[in-house]
């Protein structure tokens, strides 16, 4: 009896070292600007080649700029990042989405959209928030960049087995409570470090009613509570978006693919190393009041007096109050705001989109919002296109930017002043993680549409 990470790591070892890591067998590998420069000039150096180079695929994200893409990137280092790379994907003969490609976006959005991420494989990227691609039956986790180069030279990579933990989410969600609402929730019952050394299964009724956009959003914040990774079952879901999608095997292969990836699911009575369980139909519209994304309530609620934090995390919890410059035991309902962020591999997808534009349709956003819709990817931009969803957006008082990871990490020009407030829907909520001194409050796409909508934060109410 195998847990569902059991069947695919163990199909993927290549030798195990008596005492010591192993080696694992990398079916797919992604790599963006940041990450991969020293990779590729450590093979430069030793006069290596990549060794599997269909297996690699490259994507501008983290330094481009979401206005004016067709223009020279202005910022130097930026402009310095994205030439290397893609100076090192015509050198190394490797797929590079690159900016102006038709298939540019954040990596951990293009992947799936493009059916290169599928169940069962092994799948890593220069990356904390890889474990995205888990939502569809895969072990996907960042590596540091020297692993990048031994993932280039060798398509292997050596990695110590994890333990294993089932999160299981019973019951439905509420109308109006998103999968981002879900993870914020499980985060903050679980802290930044609750699942540090372990590899999490989500599991549950909630769980199966996700779409492949709310799985791969509850996945991608695995990493947040310290989790090396998080995967769910493929099932009917999974199969349907990926029928038909670039990359993902056609006609005969199509259908022993089907079946083989029936097969990856946790068989009964299989042993985790710890399980744990949620009620779904508890959860309600989250936010974050610190600055970590564990630092979460409902919407409704109050930040927690300081007596109610333990004695070695209250300098912590005043600290991170101090710089948000919120009041323990506030409430934060109401509370005014400056700019609203959709966008990010958390919530940059055509779901999220929908989500939003739903919400705001009829209203108008409020003057002193400053809001910036970023999509995930240009499949994403031309789907709110085709859906129509611009329109209404700009009936509302909405603009889409270009694709990118934008204000997420501020690498580009999107950075939040500082002092300023900003509902964003992104992963991380890290002093200075938007631009120098500015304060993020991480919420789901309706949160951060309500927000956008009264100017302050407000509860999602749905017609
Ligand atoms: C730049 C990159 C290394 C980083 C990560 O690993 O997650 C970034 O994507 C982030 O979200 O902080
Ligand atoms: S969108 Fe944000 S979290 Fe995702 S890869 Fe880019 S910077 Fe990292």
């Amino acid at each position: 009896m195998k847990t569902l990470f059991d069947k695919i790591w163990d199909a993927h070892v290549v030798s195990k070292m008596e005492e010591g890591p192993t080696q694992l067998y990398i079916d797919r590998h992604f790599c963006h600007e940041v990450t991969s420069p020293q990779a590729f000039a450590g093979l430069r150096q030793r006069g290596l080649s990549v060794f599997r180079p269909q297996q690699t695929t490259l994507t501008a994200d983290h330094n481009i700029p979401t206005q004016n893409q067709n223009k020279p990137i202005a910022d130097v280092t930026s402009r310095n990042q994205v030439d290397t790379l893609t100076q090192n994907a015509k050198e190394f003969g490797l797929t590079y989405f690159g900016l102006g490609h038709s298939k540019n976006g954040i990596v951990h959005v293009v992947g799936p959209e493009n059916g290169l991420t599928q169940p069962g494989m092994t799948i890593v990227c220069g990356d904390s928030h890889t474990s995205t691609h888990g939502a569809f039956g895969a072990i996907a986790f960042g590596i540091g960049t020297s692993e990048v180069e031994m993932v280039l030279a060798t398509q292997c990579v050596l990695q110590s087995r994890p333990k294993t933990m089932r999160i299981n989410f019973t019951g439905k969600l509420s109308k109006g409570v998103t999968a981002k609402d879900m993870a914020l929730y499980l985060i903050s019952k679980m802290t930044t470090s609750g699942a540090t050394g372990y590899f999490v299964e989500y599991a549950g009724e909630a769980v199966r009613q996700l779409s492949m956009e709310g799985r791969m959003t509850l996945c991608n914040l695995s990493i947040e509570m310290g989790a090396r990774g998080g995967l769910i079952a493929p099932d009917a879901t999974t199969f349907e978006y990926l029928k038909g999608k670039e990359n993902a095997p056609k006609g005969e292969m199509w259908k022993k693919a089907v079946t083989y990836w029936k097969t990856l699911k946790t068989d009964d009575g299989a042993k985790f190393d710890k399980e744990i369980s949620f009620d779904a139909s508890q959860i309600q519209p989250m936010i974050t009041y610190g600055t970590n994304p564990g630092m979460g309530m409902y919407v409704e609620d109050s930040i927690p007096t300081t007596s109610q934090i333990q004695t070695e995390s209250k300098a912590s919890f005043l600290k991170a109050l101090e710089y948000m410059d919120f009041q323990p035991g506030e409430r934060l309902l109401g509370k005014p705001i400056n700019y609203v962020f959709l966008g990010s591999c958390t919530n940059g997808r055509i779901e999220d989109f929908r989500a939003f534009t739903q919400y705001v349709k009829g209203k108008h956003k409020a003057n002193h919002v400053t809001a910036w819709l970023v999509p995930g990817s240009w499949q994403v931009f031309h789907q709110i296109q085709e859906e129509g969803l611009d329109k209404i957006l700009k009936q509302a008082g909405f603009e889409l930017r270009q694709p990118g990871c934008s204000a997420c990490l501020a690498m580009n020009e999107d950075k939040i002043p500082a002092g300023k407030y900003a509902v964003s829907t992104s992963n991380r909520n890290f002093e200075g993680r938007q631009g120098p001194g500015a304060r993020t409050i991480l919420a789901g796409p309706l949160v951060a549409a309500a927000a956008a909508i009264t100017g302050r934060i407000s509860f999602p109410h749905l017609d």
